[in-house]
C-alpha cells in the first residue's frame, strides 16, 4: 500500500487540518501518517486557541515516521512559526522526501490568522524550494506576489511569477472566485485550467486541506501531477456535492461520499 504523511495542525472540529488530511488520504486509498505542528481549539465558527509543538518534538515525530514507514508523498499545511518550518525543511532534506505538496496556509475559512508574518518569509525561503507543487488560494497568491488578483489574467500572471521564483509548479485555487471554481496549474512554463462547477454549498471548511491531501495521495499512488490535480478536483467536488451540513458556521465536507459498504450503514429506526 502506498503511504503519505501530513505535516499540519490539528483541527478539533475535524473539518480541516490533520483530520481532513487523514480522511482524504484514506478515502483516496493511501496509508495516512501525521506529524502535528500545532493543536488548534477550533470549530466551524472560528479558532479560539493555538498550541504549537516545539521544534524538537516535531523533529522527533518526523524521525519516527521517516525511519520506519517511508512516505511516498508529503503534504504540508499549517505551520505557524519559523523554527518549526526550519525543522521540517531540515528533516525533509535529511530523508530526501519526495512528492512534497506545500499548502501555504495563512488564514482559516473563519478568518483566523494561522501563520505569523515573519514565518511567511521563512516558508518562502525554506520550504517552497523543496516543493513539487504549491497550492495557494487567491488571497495567499496576492500575499506571495504583492499583486492584486481579480481576473483570470491576474491568476495566470501571479502563478507564473511564483512558479518562476521558486522553480516549482503552482496550483492557484479559485474557490474564492464568485462564479466559478476554476483552478490554474502553472508548471514548466505552461498553464492548464482545471474547471469546476461552483457547488452551492456554504460548508467549505477544509476545502484547501482536502485538495492538497488528495493531490499528495494521488502523487503517492504514482499519478502525474496533472492527473493528480484532476483526480483531486473530482474528489473535492464529490465531497462538496454530498451536502453535509454540520455545525453553526461554515461546516466540514463528507469524506464518506465515495465509501458505501456495510460498515458505513446507520441503524434503521
Ligand atoms: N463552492 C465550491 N464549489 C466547487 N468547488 C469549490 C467550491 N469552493 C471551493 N472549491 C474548490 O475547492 C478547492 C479549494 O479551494 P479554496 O480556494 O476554497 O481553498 P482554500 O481557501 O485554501 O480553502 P480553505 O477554506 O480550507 O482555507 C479548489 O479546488 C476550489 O476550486
Ligand atoms: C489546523 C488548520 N489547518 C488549516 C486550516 C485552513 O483551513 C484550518 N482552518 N485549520
Amino acid at each position: 500500500m502506498r503511504t503519505a504523511v501530513t505535516i499540519a495542525g490539528s483541527d478539533s472540529s475535524g473539518g480541516a487540518g490533520i483530520q481532513a488530511d487523514i480522511k482524504t488520504m484514506m478515502a483516496n486509498g493511501v496509508y495516512a501518517m501525521s506529524a502535528i505542528t500545532a493543536l488548534t481549539a477550533q470549530n466551524t465558527t472560528g479558532v479560539t486557541s493555538i498550541l504549537n509543538a516545539t521544534p524538537e518534538f516535531l523533529g522527533q515525530e518526523l524521525d519516527a515516521i521517516f525511519t520506519d514507514i517511508y512516505p511516498d508523498a508529503v503534504k504540508i499545511g499549517m505551520v505557524s512559526e519559523s523554527s518549526l518550518i526550519r525543522t521540517i525543511a531540515a528533516k525533509l532534506r535529511q530523508y530526501e522526501a519526495k512528492n512534497i505538496v506545500v499548502d501555504p496556509v495563512m488564514v482559516a475559512t473563519s478568518g483566523a490568522r494561522l501563520i505569523s508574518e515573519e514565518a511567511v518569509e521563512t516558508l518562502k525561503k525554506e520550504l517552497f524550494p523543496l516543493a513539487c507543487v504549491l497550492t495557494p488560494n487567491i488571497p495567499e497568491t496576492e500575499v506571495l506576489t504583492g499583486m492584486e488578483v481579480k481576473t483570470t489574467e491576474d491568476m495566470i500572471e501571479a502563478a507564473k511569477r511564483i512558479s518562476e521564483e521558486y522553480h516549482c509548479a503552482v496550483l492557484c485555487k479559485g474557490g474564492h472566485q464568485l462564479n466559478d471554481a476554476n483552478d490554474l496549474l502553472y508548471a514548466d512554463g505552461t498553464y492548464r485550467w482545471f474547471n469546476g462547477k461552483r457547488i452551492s454549498n456554504p460548508n467549505t471548511h477544509g476545502t484547501g486541506c482536502t485538495l492538497s491531501s488528495a493531490i499528495a495521495s494521488n502523487l503517492a499512488k504514482g499519478f502525474s501531477l496533472e492527473e493528480s490535480v484532476e483526480r483531486a478536483k473530482d474528489y473535492i467536488s464529490g465531497a462538496l456535492a454530498a451536502m453535509l451540513d454540520l455545525g453553526k458556521g461554515s461546516g466540514p465536507m463528507d469524506h464518506g461520499f465515495a465509501i458505501d459498504n456495510a460498515y458505513t450503514k446507520e441503524a434503521e429506526v
